[in-house]
């Protein structure tokens, strides 16, 4: 291996955000950003070029150590739920301390956490309404931020489901800050720390996450590596499963402007640096594929690699000897240490984060949807769908009468659109579409059958209902019946009495006659008769009794009223006068037989009802005269 000389200096190129304010980090199990100034010397070896790095690293690392951190600085001290604590420790209720100079955002006084340099608090995007994460680094009076413009603006450009989005930032006298989207549920590493270890899925569900913020970071024109992937800097969303990439502070971009399109510049988490960062022949997005190994490692054994190292120089010693972290012979699934050891493998050598998520470990099983289909659903569009990897999905066509599922598959292998390893699975896939076609043509059956049924059971309750009804009716007609034989017979008891009564008058009036012979007037008993039974007095004027007579044979007012002025010609002006009238002057009233017929009819009492057509003529002879209809 070759080893470097290197002079650990403040770095002269300008990192994306506050790094380059805070360019030296070094707690052993933190940062450290270093500016490889000289050349490697290719005659020393290995060991000595490490020992030699190593002391260099720990008088560096003696030359910077941290002081006692304030209290708020303190792990035991802070919780990462919403714990509303001023600066100096006091507790409070939450509200807003301070708002950013273009009055935007407002910092509330939550603090959500601190790291080496960096104290994270709550904050509202007043314009938006959104929570943010209001993030404070301490600033080196020395730090020129014009510089740091353009970097910001990558930053700001930088928009993917699985990075933090960086909002804005600005610096004030003592501090440099910037605004970020807000997590909810701590880092990945707390994470892993406060429930016991993740299963594999949740390892799966998390690592594609990151595979894919890492995609759009690499595929960013130009690429951005993050040089600082580690589980402290990836946060997540608890309530949705999400995980993203933050601490962008120090990403920088790849840049083809600078000759190799590598970087030099030293800087990262020792544990999660990939030996090619140490060494002068630059290093590429690569990194961030060793340090996401290194993540896939503390996910699956829940411990940070190379734990037994106590500093940073025997991290370093290690990594350049090619020295594993010693968790990693705890790993059990042997296709999760083959991809460990694929991400620490030598930089040509490491898989591109694309290549990872495409990796049967991380590799999203297919399904197979169904597109489309005509109607006779023999045809089907087919579509082999890889979540999250579109580009991988392969659309084709299937005719269920003369293709089958396993000549369509292994055609699709042979011709590689689809990888043999899914052939089972696709090819069950395809089936199950099949079935479920099948299936769903018959359950159409059954709702036809389903319908007419149903309306049979309908007719059958339609025709139930009906006889019913009929029933009813029948048993109604039957009363009625029963009531009018009823009604009848008192009618011809009524009928037997009235004849009988006649009878007795027609005798008493041929004993009267017989008396007095020389009466030619009208009998006895018709006039008793006629006044008995007709409702109009003598005095009455004409005019009611021609009304009703009109109205009981369907004649109008009119015809009435034409009526009345024939009978007024005559001089007949009361009930009285008509009453008094003998059969030869009603002929020459000058009225129509049927006028004649009613006007009598209803003099004599009967007053046919106003439907009927028939006036009946109760003279005593029990004739019924028919009115003609007009
Ligand atoms: N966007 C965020 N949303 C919610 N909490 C956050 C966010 N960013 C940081 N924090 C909280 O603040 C803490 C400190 O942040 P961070 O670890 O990024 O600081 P740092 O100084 O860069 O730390 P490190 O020592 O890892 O470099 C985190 O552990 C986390 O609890």
């Amino acid at each position: 291996m070759s080893a470097a000389k290197m002079d650990v200096a403040q770095p002269t190129e300008h990192m994306i955000g506050p790094s380059s304010i805070n360019p030296v980090r070094l707690d052993s199990k933190d940062h450290f950003l270093h500016q490889n100034t000289t050349s490697i010397d290719d005659d020393t070896t290995g060991d000595i070029a490490a020992n030699n790095l190593a002391n260099q690293l720990a008088s560096q690392f003696a030359r910077y150590e941290l002081t006692q951190p304030p209290p708020y600085y303190s792990t035991d001290n802070y919780t990462m739920q919403a714990d509303v604590i001023d600066r100096s420790g006091n507790h409070d209720v939450e509200k807003v301390i301070e708002v950013a100079p273009n009055g935007r955002y407002a910092r509330l006084n939550t603090l959500l956490g601190k790291g080496a340099y960096k104290i994270v608090y709550k904050g509202i995007d007043r314009e938006e309404g959104y929570e943010v994460a209001w993030n404070i680094f301490s600033q080196p009076a020395t730090t020129d931020y014009g510089e740091l413009s353009h970097e910001i603006e990558i930053l700001k450009s930088v928009r993917h489901p699985n990075i933090i989005a960086f909002h804005d930032a600005w610096s004030t006298n003592n501090e440099f800050v910037f605004i970020t989207e807000l997590m909810t549920s701590g880092t990945l590493r707390d994470y892993i720390r406060k429930l016991s270890l993740p299963n594999i899925k949740v390892v799966k569900r998390w690592s594609r996450q990151i595979l894919k913020g890492l995609v759009y970071l690499h595929g960013h024109e130009p690429p951005i590596i993050h040089r600082d992937i580690k589980c402290d800097n990836i946060f997540i969303n608890g309530a949705h499963g999400e995980v993203k990439i933050g601490d962008l502070g120090t990403a920088q971009e790849n840049s083809p402007l600078i000759s190799s399109a590598k970087r030099y510049t030293v800087i990262g988490t020792p544990e999660f640096m990939a030996p090619e960062m140490y060494e002068e022949k630059g290093y590429s997005e690569k990194v961030d594929i060793y340090a996401f190994g290194m993540c896939l490692l503390e996910m699956v054994t829940g411990e940070y690699p190379y734990g037994e190292c106590k500093n940073a120089a025997q991290i370093y010693k290690k990594v350049i000897q090619n020295i594993k972290p010693e968790c990693l012979s705890k790993v059990q699934d042997e296709e999760v240490l083959a991809l460990i050891n694929s991400c620490l493998s030598p930089e040509n050598e490491r898989m591109s984060a694309q290549e990872i998520l495409e990796h049967s470990f991380l590799a999203v099983e297919p399904e197979v949807v169904l597109v489309a289909t005509d109607s006779t659903k023999k045809h089907l569009h087919l579509l082999v769908v890889f979540k999250g990897m579109e580009k991988l999905s392969v659309k084709f066509e299937f005719n269920a009468d003369t293709d089958t599922a396993d000549e369509v598959v292994s055609e699709m292998i042979e011709e590689q659109v689809l990888p043999q390893r899914y052939q089972q699975l696709i090819t069950g896939e395809i089936n199950r579409i099949l079935r479920d076609m099948t299936k769903d043509s018959g359950n159409h059956q059954n709702d036809t059958a389903k319908l007419v049924w149903r309306r049979e059971f309908d007719y059958q309750s339609e025709l139930e209902q009906t006889r019913l009804e009929t029933l009813k009716a029948e048993e109604r007609a039957l009363e009625a019946q029963k009531r009018c034989e009823e009604l009848e017979l008192q009618a011809s008891i009524a009928e037997e009495k009235f004849a009988d009564t006649v009878r007795k008058m027609t005798a008493i009036e041929v004993e009267e006659q017989i008396e007095s012979p020389q009466d030619t007037t009208r009998s006895t008993h018709a006039a008793l008769m006629e006044h008995v039974l007709s409702k109009y007095e003598d005095d009455e004027d004409i005019q009611g009794l021609v009304l009703d007579a009109a109205a009981a044979t369907n004649r109008g007012r009119d015809k009435a009223t034409e009526w009345v002025h024939k009978l007024h010609d005559q001089d007949i002006l009361t009930v009285g006068d008509l009453r008094g009238l003998y059969d030869e002057d009603w002929a020459g009233l000058g009225l129509t037989v049927f006028a004649l017929r009613a006007l009598k009819n209803t003099l004599k009492g009967k007053r046919p009802s106003m439907r009927s057509n028939s006036i009946s003529d109760i003279d005593g002879t029990g004739s019924v005269e028919d009115v003609p209809s007009v």
